[in-house]
């Protein structure tokens, strides 16, 4: 099956059957047989076209003429990949017009081939900037959204945390642009298990991380292929992942240090690393994930390591009083990951937010009942978005029993990550997720 034909199924099942484009894809490549460069070009074409997919309807618009959500979605589908491949790929315009329209003979209906023609003509007779510039509406928010291919309100959060530079240097326009580069992965060498230079020498040249000190950057291939992933030495994770759970290890604490609770633990990987380091320090973690098939997830990354998983819901966990340290990494609108699920900005909405921010709030404040007085919390999110972050961990100290704690450790060492006294981090600062957490100590009860 040719290249463009597997982007288009991929790119169908995800519009149409809610699939998951990281999930689908790789079975697809695998199942036709392609490797290499056709492997990279039909990543490419199916990665690209979803992640640009407002921008890339917006601009078929203008060129039809028309409403495009009132074409049949098979045959948008195919004309968001002509003209991602006309505007962002370096694809000469006679060979991506016809190859799409052959593609919509073939996958839609030669009916509509005539119309896939003139629309990609109209596409191809500008390039991108040439097109924003004709979309642009004077509206920074709107022209730097559609720019960079991310919805309206998306940009909005972020300008919210970022702030706005008087001089118009700022930078909204860098982190948008962030996630649309296709993250590196990390690997995490499990403390006691295996050294980071045993583990880059055997990614091959995989060089530290420049922050966590358990990073390894995989230079490139499947990382199930690597010894020590496969046998569970070493793991898969984001660096900014990293960088939380050991500032939260590693924040010194005064009296007992052996009763650690990670309250949000599916699928584990922070629960690895940190039942890697509480192996060291001779300390016990309680591993909590609500969902049972996460819960598994979570016992399978703490093979041999000092937890306990436990499947239940973390408001209801525990004894009071109980943890030395807490780990809640809430669930979030995941708006600090958006370059590894490439539809997945045009899939969640603001009002996803709604369900999300109190029980964010709920688990923080059961981290904090959790945690003995002069025990420590950390509330992490894998999202920049203020409600979910700092305007949550002050709602919860409003009613008092805790203070915030420079988390140091963390600051120090990562240029730019504080925000006040809060950690966020960013993709196009720290090459990172952009992870967000504060640390709080138990102060008494309220
Ligand atoms: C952001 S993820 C945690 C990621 C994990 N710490 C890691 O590093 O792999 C949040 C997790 O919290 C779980 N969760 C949601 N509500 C929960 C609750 N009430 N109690 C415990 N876990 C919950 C979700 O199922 C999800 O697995």
């Amino acid at each position: 099956m040719n290249p463009r034909r597997i982007a288009f199924d991929a790119i169908s099942a995800v519009t149409a059957d809610n699939a998951y484009a990281n999930i689908v894809l790789p079975r697809m490549i695998n199942e036709t047989g392609h490797t290499g460069r056709d492997a990279a070009l039909i990543t490419e074409l199916t990665y690209g076209t979803l992640r640009s997919l407002g921008t890339l309807e917006q601009i078929l618009a203008a060129a039809s003429g028309r409403d495009v959500r009132e074409l049949q979605q098979d045959l948008l589908d195919a004309l968001c990949l002509g003209a991602y491949q006309l505007l962002y790929m370096r694809i000469p315009p006679h060979a991506a017009v016809a190859t799409t329209v052959s593609l919509v003979k073939a996958a839609v209906s030669p009916r509509v081939s005539g119309l896939a023609n003139a629309v990609l003509r109209k596409v191809a007779a500008k390039d991108l900037d040439q097109w924003c510039e004709e979309l642009a509406t004077g509206d920074r928010l709107h022209d730097l959204s559609l720019r960079h291919a991310h919805p309206e309100w998306i940009s909005r959060e972020f300008e919210a945390v970022l702030g706005t530079a008087p001089d118009g240097a700022d930078e909204l326009a860098p982190a948008l642009a962030a996630d649309n580069v296709a993250p590196p992965v990390h690997l995490c060498a499990k403390p006691g298990r295996i050294t980071k230079g045993d583990l880059s020498r055997e990614t091959r040249g995989g060089l530290h991380g420049r922050f966590s000190p358990y990073a390894v950057y995989l230079p490139g291939g499947d990382p199930g292929r690597i010894r020590s992933v496969a046998t569970g030495l070493a793991h898969v994770q984001d660096e900014g992942s990293q960088l939380v759970a050991v500032a939260l290890a590693e924040a010194p604490l005064e009296g007992p240090d052996a009763a650690w609770v990670d309250l949000c633990a599916g699928p584990g990987g922070k629960t690895g690393l940190l039942g890697a380091i509480a192996a060291q320090r001779g300390a016990h973690l309680d591993a909590v994930e609500v969902q049972p098939h996460r819960a598994e997830l979570v016992a399978k990354a703490a093979k041999g390591l000092p937890v306990t998983v436990h499947t239940g819901d973390g408001r209801l966990f525990g004894e009071p009083d109980s943890a030395d340290r807490v780990l809640v990494d809430a669930p979030c609108s995941g708006l600090g990951a958006l370059r590894r699920r490439p539809e997945a900005r045009w899939r969640k909405q603001r009002s996803d937010l709604d369900a999300l921010v109190p029980l964010q709030r709920e688990l923080l404040a059961a981290g904090l009942r959790l945690a003995r007085e002069g025990g420590l919390v950390a509330y992490v999110t894998c999202s920049p978005v203020l409600d979910e972050t700092s305007e949550a961990v002050e709602s919860v100290l409003k009613a008092g029993g805790a203070e915030l704690v420079r988390p140091d450790w963390l600051i120090d060492r990562v240029p730019d990550s504080a925000r006040g006294d809060f950690v966020q981090l960013w993709p196009h600062r720290h090459g990172t997720d952009a992870m967000f957490m504060a640390l709080l100590r138990k102060t008494g009860n309220r």
